[in-house]
């Protein structure tokens, strides 16, 4: 645990960066610090390593003194990862990512293999191990960031804006990378970004500063949408916060039905289904083809024959309200097909259950 008791730093110019911070960084949790540019984010991070240090207060880790401990040492068990990566250009990657087991004294065997093992970890072909940094894509680049600042094994990461530098999609590639990779590892993670998508996204808790490193806020991020403290983290939140809610909402709330799907091969004489306005069809192993009006229906033959409108889906059991939204928007019929990992259908939300399930969230709103 990473424990911030009244930290504060004046810079030699009087600049106060951040002001009398107290908060907890729990052990094996990604905790993101958020806010506005120069609130003070990047101060508070390189305190922990003592890149910058303290002008007032203590930052304790596992209970220690920052300060008690020589920078070298201290850092040996604190990962870091900035913007664009900051690799050694003229260093092959195998080598970059084996920087700190070379300076701990490993062996180069050793080493490399371990350099090797984490470029595999963080999904980069050994093939990019001989190459050098600028032969590299930038997101590529910055999984190579994340295996170098791993190759020790520190119980602690820092990160400092590591997916800023690159285009949407990679980042949110890089994002799910590092659940997915947090997940195996379970480092204590403090994680610096100005994205409150990003921030939601990925921390367990999130801390929202405000300029002058003041503490507006901490909580989980479902919380933190739900109830923001005031009028300052309302407005960091911006206008979407309602729809992004939605994404700490289990799409298992909505009641489904399971009357409206019709197999494509069915027998359309005598005419059925024709009190619903849409149903939808599937194929002989339950998977979704299509909405189809009831209107449209053939008055004999097979669903098969007619002409289908598009379809959105969520996955039961894993998906969120966010989701199931997603779905009914891709649709004509303005409801959502529910399926299973598998691709199966397990029912339909109506716009109407998904309504009861929008009122019963707004309900909350204040609790
Ligand atoms: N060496 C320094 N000397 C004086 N003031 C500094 C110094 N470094 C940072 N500051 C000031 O401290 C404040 C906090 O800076 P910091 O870099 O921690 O903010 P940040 O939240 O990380 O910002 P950004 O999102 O723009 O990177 C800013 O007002 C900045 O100008």
């Amino acid at each position: 645990m990473i424990t911030f008791n009244g930290v504060t730093k004046r810079y030699a110019d009087g600049t106060v960066a951040v002001d009398d911070l107290s908060l907890e960084v729990p052990t094996g949790e990604i905790t993101v610090f958020v806010g506005p540019s120069g609130c003070g984010k990047t101060t508070s991070l390189r305190m922990i390593n003592r890149m910058i240090d303290a002008t007032g207060g203590q930052i304790l880790l596992d209970g220690v003194d920052v300060k008690t401990i020589d920078p070298p040492t201290l850092r040996r068990g604190i990962g870091y990862v900035i913007q664009q990566a900051g690799l050694f250009p003229h260093r092959k990657i195998v080598d970059n990512v084996a920087t700190v087991p070379y300076l701990l004294g490993w062996d180069k065997g050793k080493a490399r293999a371990r350099a090797m093992e984490l470029l595999e970890r963080v999904g980069l072909d050994s093939k990019m191990a001989d190459r050098y940094p600028f032969q590299l894509s930038g997101g590529q680049q910055q999984r190579v960031g994340v295996a170098r600042a791993l190759a020790a094994d520190p119980p602690v990461l820092l990160m400092d804006e590591p997916f800023s530098a690159v285009d949407p999609i990679v980042r949110a590639s890089l994002q799910e990378e590092l659940l997915r990779l947090q997940a195996e590892l379970n480092k204590t993670i403090v994680f610096v970004t100005h994205d409150i998508d990003e921030a939601v996204k990925l921390g367990d808790r999130v801390a929202v500063l405000q300029v002058g490193g003041k503490l507006a806020q901490l909580a989980d991020p479902a919380t933190l949408l739900a109830r923001p403290a005031d009028d300052f983290v309302r407005e960091f939140l911006g206008r979407d916060r309602g729809i992004r809610r939605l994404s700490f909402v289990s799409g298992d709330e909505l009641r489904l039905r399971t009357d409206l799907t019709v197999p494509a091969s069915a027998e359309l004489s005598p005419p059925r289904g024709a009190n619903e306005p849409w149903l939808v069809v599937v194929d002989e192993e339950n998977r979704p083809l299509g909405w189809i009006a009831s209107k449209d229906l053939p008055e004999s033959g097979t669903p098969a024959d007619a002409r289908l409108a598009p379809y959105g889906t969520f996955v039961r059991g894993r998906d969120s309200l966010r989701a199931a939204l997603d779905a009914t928007l891709l649709s004509p019929s303005g409801n959502a097909i529910a399926v299973d990992e598998s691709g199966r259908v397990v029912g339909v939300a109506t716009r109407e259950a998904l309504d009861e399930a929008l009122a019963l969230i707004a309900g909350g709103v204040g609790d």
